[in-house]
């Protein structure tokens, strides 16, 4: 009887629980699967699969969407299908993909998770300049490949320590690079819009009010400032023009920051000499296209925040901000533009 009246209740609080529609978490790996079970502890999911295949039924009762970054489906179609949505839980900094107007125009809030992502992404940042400067991606193909003999004449990099780094964009995740690039002894440059002193007393960076001046002294160009319309290409052919051609661009911020058919040319004719995206525009790339051919640019696929301890935290910020939109409450990460 205990039993009964245990499982009674259990089924009453699981169904008070709101439901969410929940975008990429289902099946990918284990690792997704239990991302899904947090946030099952506070919301009843529907798949997207689930809502396509039966939307009359499951539409109704979504009042959050959790979505990581740029997802095709969210679009004025997808809003229609869901009446009562009150938030769109976004994992992750950049609100760029989503129209945030046109979301609350629906009055629907959107909130991201801002300071949980910004160790990861520095560590990238690092290991892209690392990998890059030290062509560990080269050497590893050398290692596996039983047919080449590896000459100490071979695959001489560039010297991180005691080079100079230019960070273009000193917000979070910039000043996590500064802070790492110290202990690489590294001379460090920033341009931001605005000056943070104490910022850049602490991890000894020099600020440069000019941008033209950080790129023509750097030899590693760190690109960490959000997507605005001010920084949509802000990296063109002048600016590529003004880099050591000894120097490498690095990218963990967005891919239209660059104009990638000028970093194209500037690569193949060694204007300069280096590239290590995270992003790229479109994301992925088409496999034709010109920047997966060439040998000295190193991609990876948009992987900054990926750490299960950082997609952990991100979770929990997506559900205190989606539980806090559902009761009405005042949203901890609420995207105001
Ligand atoms: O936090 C962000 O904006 C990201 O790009 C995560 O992938």
């Amino acid at each position: 009887q205990y039993n009964l009246i245990k499982m009674f209740f259990q089924q009453v609080m699981e169904e008070e629980k709101p439901w969410a529609l929940v975008l990429e978490l289902k099946g990918e790996n284990d690792y997704f699967e239990e991302l899904s079970d947090i946030v099952k502890q506070h919301f009843q999911i529907i798949y997207y699969q689930e809502l396509l295949e039966n939307p009359v039924r499951h539409g109704p009762k979504i009042q959050a969407l959790f979505s990581w970054n740029f997802h095709p489906a969210v679009k004025p179609s997808l809003f229609r299908l869901l009446p009562s949505l009150k938030v769109v839980a976004s994992g992750g900094v950049g609100t760029d993909h989503l129209d945030v107007p046109l979301i609350n125009s629906l009055g629907v809030k959107v909130a991201n998770t801002p300071g949980v992502s910004s160790d990861s992404t520095a560590d990238l940042a690092m290991g892209l300049l690392l990998a890059s400067a030290r062509q560990i991606l080269e050497g590893h193909k050398i290692a596996l490949d039983p047919m080449t003999i590896h000459l100490p004449q071979t695959l001489i990099g560039t010297e991180v320590s005691g080079s100079t780094l230019g960070i273009i964009g000193m917000g979070d995740v910039g000043y996590k690079i500064a802070q790492r690039s110290k202990g690489f002894d590294m001379k460090i440059l920033y341009h931001n819009r605005t000056r943070s002193e104490e910022d850049g007393r602490t991890v000894g960076a020099t600020y440069c009010e000019s941008l033209d001046d950080l790129l023509m002294c750097s030899d590693f160009v760190m690109l960490a400032v959000k997507l605005t319309p001010e920084t949509t290409g802000l990296i063109g052919h002048r600016e590529l023009s003004l880099m050591k051609p000894t120097a490498t661009l690095i990218n963990v911020s967005r891919g239209q920051v660059v104009d990638q058919d000028a970093l194209v040319e500037a690569l193949r004719s060694g204007t300069i000499c280096a590239a290590a995206l995270d992003v790229t525009y479109p994301e992925p790339l088409p496999r034709d296209h010109p920047l997966l051919g060439l040998p000295n640019v190193l991609i990876t696929p948009h992987i900054g925040v990926n750490t299960y301890n950082t997609k952990s935290r991100m979770v929990k910020k997506m559900i205190e901000n989606a539980l806090a939109a559902v009761k009405g409450l005042p949203i901890p990460n609420e995207v105001i533009i």
